[in-house]
Protein backbone atom coordinates (compact mmCIF):
# COMPACT_ATOMS: atom_id res chain seq x y z
CA UNK A 1 0.00 0.00 0.00
CA UNK A 2 1.60 4.02 -1.27
CA UNK A 3 1.07 5.95 1.83
CA UNK A 4 2.00 9.13 0.29
CA UNK A 5 2.27 9.44 -3.36
CA UNK A 6 3.94 12.67 -5.10
CA UNK A 7 4.21 13.10 -8.84
CA UNK A 8 6.13 16.23 -10.89
CA UNK A 9 6.33 18.52 -7.83
CA UNK A 10 7.25 22.26 -8.96
CA UNK A 11 7.31 25.62 -7.14
CA UNK A 12 8.40 28.62 -8.16
CA UNK A 13 9.04 31.62 -5.51
CA UNK A 14 10.16 34.96 -7.31
CA UNK A 15 10.90 33.59 -10.99
CA UNK A 16 13.27 30.93 -9.09
CA UNK A 17 12.31 27.11 -9.11
CA UNK A 18 12.50 25.79 -5.45
CA UNK A 19 10.74 22.46 -6.09
CA UNK A 20 11.82 21.18 -9.54
CA UNK A 21 10.25 17.66 -10.50
CA UNK A 22 9.97 16.05 -7.08
CA UNK A 23 8.62 12.43 -7.46
CA UNK A 24 8.71 9.82 -4.94
CA UNK A 25 6.53 7.03 -2.89
CA UNK A 26 6.70 6.46 0.28
CA UNK A 27 5.50 3.14 1.77
CA UNK A 28 2.51 2.26 4.86
CA UNK A 29 4.54 1.65 7.55
CA UNK A 30 8.11 3.72 6.49
CA UNK A 31 10.35 5.97 7.82
CA UNK A 32 11.11 8.09 4.82
CA UNK A 33 13.29 10.53 5.25
CA UNK A 34 14.08 13.87 3.45
CA UNK A 35 17.83 15.21 3.71
CA UNK A 36 19.59 17.81 1.65
CA UNK A 37 21.00 21.73 2.33
CA UNK A 38 19.07 24.46 3.60
CA UNK A 39 16.88 25.84 0.99
CA UNK A 40 16.62 22.70 -0.75
CA UNK A 41 13.33 22.42 -0.74
CA UNK A 42 12.58 20.25 1.87
CA UNK A 43 9.65 22.05 3.52
CA UNK A 44 8.29 23.38 0.88
CA UNK A 45 7.71 19.74 -0.51
CA UNK A 46 6.32 18.68 2.40
CA UNK A 47 4.22 21.33 2.98
CA UNK A 48 2.91 20.30 -0.25
CA UNK A 49 1.95 16.66 1.32
CA UNK A 50 0.30 18.24 3.74
CA UNK A 51 -1.77 20.72 1.64
CA UNK A 52 -0.44 24.21 3.02
CA UNK A 53 0.68 24.91 0.19
CA UNK A 54 -0.10 24.59 -3.54
CA UNK A 55 1.98 23.16 -6.22
CA UNK A 56 2.22 25.03 -9.08
CA UNK A 57 2.66 21.70 -11.28
CA UNK A 58 2.20 17.85 -10.13
CA UNK A 59 -0.06 16.38 -7.29
CA UNK A 60 0.27 14.57 -4.02
CA UNK A 61 -1.55 11.76 -2.61
CA UNK A 62 -1.64 11.46 0.76
CA UNK A 63 -3.95 7.48 1.68
CA UNK A 64 -5.17 8.28 -1.56
CA UNK A 65 -6.65 11.68 -1.18
CA UNK A 66 -5.79 15.08 -2.45
CA UNK A 67 -3.99 17.25 0.30
CA UNK A 68 -5.12 20.58 -1.64
CA UNK A 69 -9.00 19.25 -2.27
CA UNK A 70 -9.74 16.89 0.00
CA UNK A 71 -9.11 18.99 3.40
CA UNK A 72 -11.29 17.20 5.81
CA UNK A 73 -10.31 13.48 4.36
CA UNK A 74 -6.58 14.20 4.72
CA UNK A 75 -7.07 15.53 8.37
CA UNK A 76 -8.40 12.28 9.33
CA UNK A 77 -5.76 10.68 8.32
CA UNK A 78 -2.22 13.12 8.52
CA UNK A 79 -0.67 14.11 11.30
CA UNK A 80 1.47 17.41 11.35
CA UNK A 81 3.75 18.55 14.30
CA UNK A 82 3.75 22.16 15.16
CA UNK A 83 6.68 24.84 14.75
CA UNK A 84 7.66 26.12 18.18
CA UNK A 85 6.02 29.30 17.35
CA UNK A 86 2.32 28.08 16.73
CA UNK A 87 2.08 27.32 20.58
CA UNK A 88 1.04 29.94 23.27
CA UNK A 89 4.14 29.94 25.95
CA UNK A 90 1.11 30.48 28.48
CA UNK A 91 -0.77 27.04 27.44
CA UNK A 92 -0.53 23.89 29.90
CA UNK A 93 0.35 20.56 28.05
CA UNK A 94 -3.11 19.53 29.21
CA UNK A 95 -5.20 22.55 27.53
CA UNK A 96 -2.73 22.22 24.77
CA UNK A 97 -4.07 18.45 24.08
CA UNK A 98 -7.69 19.23 24.88
CA UNK A 99 -7.55 22.11 22.44
CA UNK A 100 -5.60 19.78 19.28
CA UNK A 101 -8.18 16.97 20.61
CA UNK A 102 -11.45 19.60 19.93
CA UNK A 103 -10.31 19.47 16.62
CA UNK A 104 -10.76 16.22 15.89
CA UNK A 105 -13.95 14.26 15.80
CA UNK A 106 -12.69 10.96 17.41
CA UNK A 107 -9.15 12.19 18.95
CA UNK A 108 -6.90 9.59 20.31
CA UNK A 109 -7.21 8.73 24.14
CA UNK A 110 -5.18 11.86 25.48
CA UNK A 111 -4.15 10.13 28.75
CA UNK A 112 -2.59 7.46 27.14
CA UNK A 113 -1.04 9.21 24.52
CA UNK A 114 0.23 11.86 27.26
CA UNK A 115 1.66 8.30 28.97
CA UNK A 116 3.72 7.06 26.10
CA UNK A 117 5.27 10.48 25.43
CA UNK A 118 6.32 10.64 29.17
CA UNK A 119 3.87 13.62 29.76
CA UNK A 120 2.29 12.54 32.67
CA UNK A 121 4.75 14.50 35.18
CA UNK A 122 4.11 17.49 33.06
CA UNK A 123 0.11 17.55 32.15
CA UNK A 124 -0.02 21.15 34.33
CA UNK A 125 3.57 22.65 33.34
CA UNK A 126 3.07 25.46 30.84
CA UNK A 127 4.42 25.13 27.47
CA UNK A 128 7.11 27.83 27.82
CA UNK A 129 8.93 26.35 30.99
CA UNK A 130 9.22 22.75 28.68
CA UNK A 131 12.29 21.83 27.78
CA UNK A 132 13.13 21.02 24.51
CA UNK A 133 12.63 17.09 24.56
CA UNK A 134 9.50 17.98 26.32
CA UNK A 135 8.47 20.22 23.68
CA UNK A 136 9.57 18.19 21.36
CA UNK A 137 7.26 14.82 23.02
CA UNK A 138 4.30 17.55 23.06
CA UNK A 139 4.50 18.31 19.24
CA UNK A 140 4.49 14.19 18.76
CA UNK A 141 1.86 13.94 21.04
CA UNK A 142 -0.39 16.62 18.95
CA UNK A 143 0.33 15.34 15.62
CA UNK A 144 -0.83 11.97 17.26
CA UNK A 145 -4.16 13.19 18.71
CA UNK A 146 -6.18 12.48 15.41
CA UNK A 147 -4.71 8.66 15.39
CA UNK A 148 -3.25 9.76 11.80
CA UNK A 149 -2.19 7.06 9.36
CA UNK A 150 0.83 9.29 8.23
CA UNK A 151 2.53 11.73 10.25
CA UNK A 152 5.20 14.57 8.41
CA UNK A 153 8.17 15.61 10.99
CA UNK A 154 10.20 18.58 10.06
CA UNK A 155 13.32 18.95 12.22
CA UNK A 156 11.62 17.28 15.12
CA UNK A 157 15.14 17.03 16.83
CA UNK A 158 17.10 20.14 15.77
CA UNK A 159 17.93 22.06 19.33
CA UNK A 160 17.81 19.26 21.36
CA UNK A 161 20.87 17.92 23.53
CA UNK A 162 21.99 14.18 22.84
CA UNK A 163 19.96 12.07 25.32
CA UNK A 164 17.06 14.28 24.10
CA UNK A 165 17.22 13.19 20.50
CA UNK A 166 17.74 9.51 21.51
CA UNK A 167 14.88 9.68 22.99
CA UNK A 168 12.73 11.36 20.23
CA UNK A 169 14.08 8.66 17.95
CA UNK A 170 12.90 5.80 20.14
CA UNK A 171 9.52 7.34 20.18
CA UNK A 172 9.50 7.48 16.24
CA UNK A 173 10.63 4.16 16.06
CA UNK A 174 7.75 3.29 18.45
CA UNK A 175 5.47 4.80 15.55
CA UNK A 176 6.29 2.69 13.09
CA UNK A 177 5.99 -0.16 14.85
CA UNK A 178 2.36 0.79 15.36
CA UNK A 179 2.01 1.04 11.64
CA UNK A 180 2.21 4.79 11.23
CA UNK A 181 3.77 6.14 8.51
CA UNK A 182 6.72 8.46 9.02
CA UNK A 183 7.63 11.58 6.58
CA UNK A 184 10.87 13.06 8.26
CA UNK A 185 12.72 16.14 7.07
CA UNK A 186 16.05 16.01 8.72
CA UNK A 187 19.57 17.71 8.96
CA UNK A 188 21.41 15.16 11.08
CA UNK A 189 22.60 12.19 8.82
CA UNK A 190 22.84 10.05 12.38
CA UNK A 191 19.30 10.71 12.83
CA UNK A 192 18.40 9.71 9.32
CA UNK A 193 20.34 6.42 8.97
CA UNK A 194 19.35 5.75 12.24
CA UNK A 195 15.53 5.83 11.37
CA UNK A 196 15.17 5.99 8.12
CA UNK A 197 14.21 2.76 5.66
CA UNK A 198 14.79 5.38 2.69
CA UNK A 199 15.52 8.69 2.34
CA UNK A 200 15.56 11.11 -0.93
CA UNK A 201 18.45 13.53 -1.25
CA UNK A 202 17.11 16.54 -2.23
CA UNK A 203 19.53 19.32 -3.63
CA UNK A 204 18.07 22.53 -5.17
CA UNK A 205 14.98 21.36 -5.49
CA UNK A 206 15.46 18.27 -7.37
CA UNK A 207 16.32 14.71 -6.02
CA UNK A 208 19.56 13.41 -6.29
CA UNK A 209 19.36 9.94 -4.90
CA UNK A 210 16.65 8.16 -3.51
CA UNK A 211 17.47 4.70 -1.31
CA UNK A 212 18.13 2.94 1.47
CA UNK A 213 20.86 4.29 4.35
CA UNK A 214 22.67 0.93 2.98
CA UNK A 215 22.50 2.33 -0.71
CA UNK A 216 23.14 5.21 -0.34
CA UNK A 217 26.66 4.86 1.75
CA UNK A 218 27.42 2.11 -0.82
CA UNK A 219 27.38 5.04 -3.42
CA UNK A 220 30.20 7.00 -2.06
CA UNK A 221 33.40 6.82 -3.53
CA UNK A 222 34.88 5.55 -0.01
CA UNK A 223 32.92 3.18 1.23
CA UNK A 224 35.56 2.40 3.60
CA UNK A 225 38.40 3.85 5.90
CA UNK A 226 41.19 1.88 6.71
CA UNK A 227 42.17 3.29 9.97
CA UNK A 228 45.66 2.42 11.83
CA UNK A 229 48.54 3.85 14.44
CA UNK A 230 50.69 6.45 12.22
CA UNK A 231 54.01 5.05 13.56
CA UNK A 232 53.43 1.95 11.08
CA UNK A 233 56.04 1.52 9.05
CA UNK A 234 54.69 1.98 5.29
CA UNK A 235 55.20 3.85 2.58
CA UNK A 236 53.09 6.81 2.38
CA UNK A 237 52.81 6.52 -1.62
CA UNK A 238 52.63 2.26 -1.63
CA UNK A 239 49.28 3.74 0.64
CA UNK A 240 47.94 6.35 -2.02
CA UNK A 241 48.68 4.07 -4.93
CA UNK A 242 46.65 1.24 -3.60
CA UNK A 243 43.78 -0.26 -6.07
CA UNK A 244 40.52 2.02 -5.11
CA UNK A 245 42.00 4.41 -3.13
CA UNK A 246 40.58 7.87 -2.62
CA UNK A 247 42.41 9.56 -0.29
CA UNK A 248 45.49 8.85 2.41
CA UNK A 249 45.13 11.44 5.61
CA UNK A 250 47.12 11.54 8.94
CA UNK A 251 43.63 12.44 11.92
CA UNK A 252 44.32 12.14 15.47
CA UNK A 253 47.60 10.28 15.44
CA UNK A 254 46.24 7.54 12.98
CA UNK A 255 46.69 6.84 9.11
CA UNK A 256 43.33 6.81 7.32
CA UNK A 257 43.32 5.55 3.84
CA UNK A 258 39.25 5.84 2.29
CA UNK A 259 38.89 3.39 -0.54
CA UNK A 260 36.69 0.15 -1.71
CA UNK A 261 36.34 -2.80 -0.58
CA UNK A 262 38.96 -3.37 -3.05
CA UNK A 263 41.82 -1.25 -0.99
CA UNK A 264 41.19 -3.48 1.70
CA UNK A 265 42.37 -6.52 0.49
CA UNK A 266 45.08 -5.07 -1.18
CA UNK A 267 46.17 -3.06 2.10
CA UNK A 268 46.02 -6.53 3.34
CA UNK A 269 48.37 -8.24 0.44
CA UNK A 270 50.31 -5.37 1.58
CA UNK A 271 50.77 -6.40 5.16
CA UNK A 272 51.68 -9.48 4.05
CA UNK A 273 54.59 -8.86 1.53
CA UNK A 274 56.07 -6.39 4.07
CA UNK A 275 55.75 -8.04 7.08
CA UNK A 276 54.19 -5.62 9.02
CA UNK A 277 51.90 -5.26 11.80
CA UNK A 278 49.72 -2.01 11.38
CA UNK A 279 48.92 -1.30 14.93
CA UNK A 280 45.49 -0.81 16.63
CA UNK A 281 44.02 -1.59 12.81
CA UNK A 282 40.35 -1.22 12.21
CA UNK A 283 37.97 -0.61 9.25
CA UNK A 284 35.87 0.60 9.05
CA UNK A 285 32.42 1.38 6.22
CA UNK A 286 32.00 4.97 5.41
CA UNK A 287 29.04 6.93 7.38
CA UNK A 288 25.77 8.75 5.44
CA UNK A 289 28.05 11.83 6.03
CA UNK A 290 30.43 10.73 3.84
CA UNK A 291 28.10 9.62 1.30
CA UNK A 292 25.58 12.65 1.71
CA UNK A 293 28.60 15.54 0.87
CA UNK A 294 30.01 13.12 -2.16
CA UNK A 295 25.81 13.12 -3.44
CA UNK A 296 25.04 17.22 -2.99
CA UNK A 297 28.32 18.49 -3.17
CA UNK A 298 27.88 20.62 -0.55
CA UNK A 299 28.90 21.35 2.99
CA UNK A 300 25.76 21.32 5.40
N1 LIG B 1 6.78 31.63 0.70
C1 LIG B 1 7.97 31.81 0.13
N2 LIG B 1 8.23 32.90 -0.63
C2 LIG B 1 9.42 33.07 -1.23
N3 LIG B 1 10.45 32.21 -1.15
C3 LIG B 1 10.26 31.11 -0.41
C4 LIG B 1 9.02 30.85 0.25
N4 LIG B 1 9.14 29.67 0.89
C5 LIG B 1 10.38 29.21 0.65
N5 LIG B 1 11.04 30.06 -0.14
C6 LIG B 1 12.43 29.89 -0.63
O1 LIG B 1 12.48 28.61 -1.25
C7 LIG B 1 13.71 27.96 -0.98
C8 LIG B 1 13.43 26.59 -0.39
O2 LIG B 1 12.90 26.77 0.91
P1 LIG B 1 12.54 25.54 1.86
O3 LIG B 1 12.11 26.13 3.16
O4 LIG B 1 11.60 24.64 1.17
O5 LIG B 1 13.94 24.83 1.99
P2 LIG B 1 14.45 23.78 3.05
O6 LIG B 1 15.16 22.73 2.28
O7 LIG B 1 13.34 23.34 3.92
O8 LIG B 1 15.49 24.65 3.86
P3 LIG B 1 15.92 24.62 5.41
O9 LIG B 1 16.69 23.37 5.59
O10 LIG B 1 16.77 25.84 5.52
O11 LIG B 1 14.66 24.66 6.22
C9 LIG B 1 14.47 28.88 -0.04
O12 LIG B 1 15.43 29.57 -0.79
C10 LIG B 1 13.43 29.80 0.51
O13 LIG B 1 13.98 31.06 0.79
Amino acid sequence: MTAIEVRGLHKTYGGRKVVDGVSFEVGEGEIFGILGPNGAGKTTTVECVEGLRTPDEGWVKVCGYDPAAQRDEVTRVLGVQLQESELQAKLTVREALDLYASFYERPADRQELAERLGLLPHLRTRFGKLSGGQKQRLFIALALLGDPRVVVLDELTTGLDPRARREVWSLVESLRDSGVTVLLVTHFMEEAQRLCDRIAVLDRGRITALDTPGGLIGRASAAKEISFAAGTPLDPEALRTLPGAVSVRTEDGRTVVAGTEETVAAFVSLLAREGVTAGQLRVADASLDDAYLDLTGTER
